[in-house]
């Protein structure tokens, strides 16, 4: 019996799913064991690692999980993780939860489910971006009691074919913001006669232009100068990376909800 780690991809013919198929092959630490896609999916029975282009892998498509596996890892849809999330809850296997656009039931819902089992989850499991999320909670931290007030504005970029907007990893940065500074509103875009720009606000803009695999820009504005957090993926392989870095991780974590930060040591 191999010592390596089992892991299933779900979401797997996507454009993370056929990176993660990618990378986690040639893991000497990993095996992947099962890449899994909806039951109307055209990829079904169809193998994995030629769908990924690198070649046969002998894992095929398919809708089910029959497999042992030690982790699964999930870039879907909401629908397909909300899926996920609860066969991974009922049998008590580890996950790795990466998909955005969730709901506020939705998120509830996966809280709920790492009661049951191990979960890391993160809308970006990228080493840079969490980084950038420490910097910008520090940020927040040392201007929260500015006299004359702070603005902060997220600005995110990403490809054209994203369904979610803002991305979840715009969100999250305007939450810790939030959770540091205590702004109370949202505002996603400005148009029209908007008005002088309320103090308890943080603004979302979300940019949709060709194959961006992601940037995020964290502005705080201040009277006489700006403060900027700028991070920008390069190739998805970096939240494919940071995936395979938590499936290890989680494999052996008892129930719990865990995060990158967890993951990285940061
Ligand atoms: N946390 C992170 O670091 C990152 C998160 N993401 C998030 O991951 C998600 C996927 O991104 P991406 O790979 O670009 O998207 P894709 O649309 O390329 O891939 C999603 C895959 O999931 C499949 N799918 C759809 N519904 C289900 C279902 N019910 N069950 C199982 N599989 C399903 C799709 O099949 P079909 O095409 O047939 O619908 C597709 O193959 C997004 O939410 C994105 O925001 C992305 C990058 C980094
Ligand atoms: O859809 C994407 O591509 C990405 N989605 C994530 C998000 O919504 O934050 C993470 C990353 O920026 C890429």
């Amino acid at each position: 019996m191999s010592d390596k780690i089992r892991i299933a991809i779900h979401g797997a013919a996507g454009r993370m799913g056929q990176r993660l198929i990618a990378l986690g092959s040639v893991d000497p630490a990993l095996q992947i064991v099962a890449a899994l896609e909806h039951a109307g999916s055209s990829v079904l029975g169809k193998d994995a690692g030629e769908h990924a282009g690198i070649g046969k892998l002998g894992v095929p498509f398919t809708a089910e999980l029959k497999e042992h596996v030690d982790a699964v890892i999930d870039f879907s849809t909401p629908e397909g993780a909300m899926h996920i999330v609860k066969f991974c809850a009922e049998r008590r296997i580890p996950l790795v939860e990466a998909t955005t656009g969730l709901s506020t039931d939705q998120r509830e819902e996966i809280l709920e489910a790492a009661q049951e089992t191990a979960i890391v989850q993160s809308p970006s499991m990228s080493l840079a971006v969490n980084v950038a999320m420490k910097l910008v909670g520090e940020a927040a931290r040392a201007l929260k009691n500015v006299p004359s007030g702070v603005d902060v504005e997220v600005v995110e970029r990403h490809h054209r074919f994203k369904e979610d907007a803002p991305s979840g990893t715009a969100l999250k940065f305007g939450q810790i913001v939030a959770d540091e500074m205590g702004q109370t509103e949202q505002r996603h875009g400005r148009h029209g006669q908007t008005g002088q720009r309320p103090r308890q606000e943080i603004g979302y803009h979300a940019l949709r232009t060709g194959d961006n695999v992601g940037e995020h820009q964290i502005v705080f504005g201040l009277m006489g100068e700006t403060l900027e957090v700028y991070v920008r993926g390069h190739t998805r392989d970096s939240y494919a990376y940071g995936a395979l870095a938590a499936a290890k991780f989680v494999a052996t974590k008892s129930a719990g909800m865990y995060t990158m930060a967890d993951v990285l040591g940061l």
